[in-house]
């Protein structure tokens, strides 16, 4: 295809070879100027156990920008697992209502940061990754309701990458990083209901204080992240790690889920050998919340849950909400005294045909109080 002598691949070839104003290579623009994978961040241990680390410029702006770039085209409705092996995907809104992209495994800043997440674990190596996922929450509410990140089988459909046997071995996801692309939103924070809080101390830029009850906030902040460990030594799930991300007030809350998959086995390299329920993981992993401590009010708090949920059990939890562990007590507690009430005043009528002083028994005995 020749036009007056100029052909269309040299034509190409002098466009393809501009200068850009960018140097990272997308995937529209290819071999477009070198991109070092090196990045220092800062760590913070917000857990040790289960381990949960606060990760300080884990992106740089221009990775942010071109994985928002990458994303652009590929979002859809973010799905839920519909069962427990993590195979079949449905629509739920109430428990999930965001948009998602999958990034292309190969993109060259994707493959970056699988490897800094890689190496983030250090001696703690496997094998799989999954594709980088983009999450957007945008004003008027949107969330994702508390959930694990592992799934309560092994999924087993992988072959080891690499490996001459092509046979689908069982894996879960061994650690999550989820990292923060756009911060201009009201709350949106990413609560975890079984977690310490943060010391009065710390940042209120990156935390909030959950009022008067258990569970770390963490608040997005562009460029920074979080890691959490979500296996038991045995290989099972922590319940511990379930986390929300709150719902976004106003303005758009975007995330990035890094997840690293543990394929089981001894013979696959894997940090924990076997997947085993029937071995208990040790008395300190048990799944068990952290107990509930004296409701303090601290200032500049932020409530993670609706006001009435944390000020004195005056109604039921909304169910769109994460419960905490009080929360669940405030239910239990007014359930009670609800059903203490009915009782107290079928008696009373129990009493009236066999004319006791009815008034009597009734302010002695049954007069119902809370
Ligand atoms: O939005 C958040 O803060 C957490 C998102 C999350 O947990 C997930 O996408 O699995
Ligand atoms: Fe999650």
């Amino acid at each position: 295809l020749s036009n007056h002598g100029v052909t269309l691949s040299s034509t190409l070839d002098k466009i393809t070879s501009l200068p850009l104003p960018f140097s990272l290579p997308i995937e529209e623009q290819p071999d477009v100027g070198p991109y070092s994978c090196d990045q220092s961040y800062t760590i913070e241990l917000l857990s040790i156990d289960p381990l949960v680390i606060y990760i300080n410029n884990f992106l740089r702006d221009e990775e942010i920008e071109h994985l928002l770039n990458l994303g652009k085209t590929r979002f859809g409705t973010s799905m839920v697992f519909a069962g427990s092996d993590g195979v079949k995907e449905v629509l739920n809104r109430t428990m999930r209502s965001s948009q998602t992209a999958f990034l292309p495994k190969e993109d060259v800043v994707c493959e970056c940061l699988t490897k800094r997440m890689q190496s983030l674990l250090g001696n703690v190596q496997h094998v799989e990754v999954e594709a980088l996922q983009i999450v957007k929450y945008a004003t008027g509410g949107d969330h994702y309701r508390s959930h694990t990140d592992w799934f309560d089988a092994p999924k087993v459909d992988l072959p080891i990458p690499g490996s001459k046997d092509r046979s689908p071995k069982p894996s879960n996801r061994l650690g999550s990083i989820f990292a923060y692309l756009e911060d201009d939103c009201e709350r949106g924070e990413t609560y975890f209901p079984h977690l310490p809080s943060v010391l009065e101390s710390a940042d209120g830029a990156k935390f909030a204080l959950a009022a008067g009850d258990t569970g770390l906030l963490v608040k997005p902040r562009k460029g920074n992240a979080l890691f959490w460990n979500n296996l038991h030594g045995n290989g099972t799930g922590d319940e511990r790690t379930a986390h929300a991300g709150l719902p976004v007030e106003s303005g758009t809350k975007i995330g990035l889920n890094i997840w690293r998959l543990e394929v089981f086995g001894p013979e696959n390299g894997a940090y924990y050998t076997t997947y085993d329920p029937d071995v208990l993981p040790s008395s300190n992993e048990v799944s068990t919340p952290n107990p509930t401590p004296t409701p303090t009010p601290r200032p500049s708090s932020v409530d993670p849950l609706p006001a009435s949920a944390s000020s004195g059990c005056a109604h039921p939890i909304p169910t769109h909400e994460p419960r905490s562990p009080r929360a669940d007590r405030c239910m239990q507690y007014e359930t009670m005294i609800y059903v203490k009430n009915i009782a107290a005043v079928f008696t009373y009528l129990a009493y009236i045909p066999s004319g006791a002083n009815v008034d009597r028994v009734w302010n002695k005995f049954l007069r119902p109080s809370n």
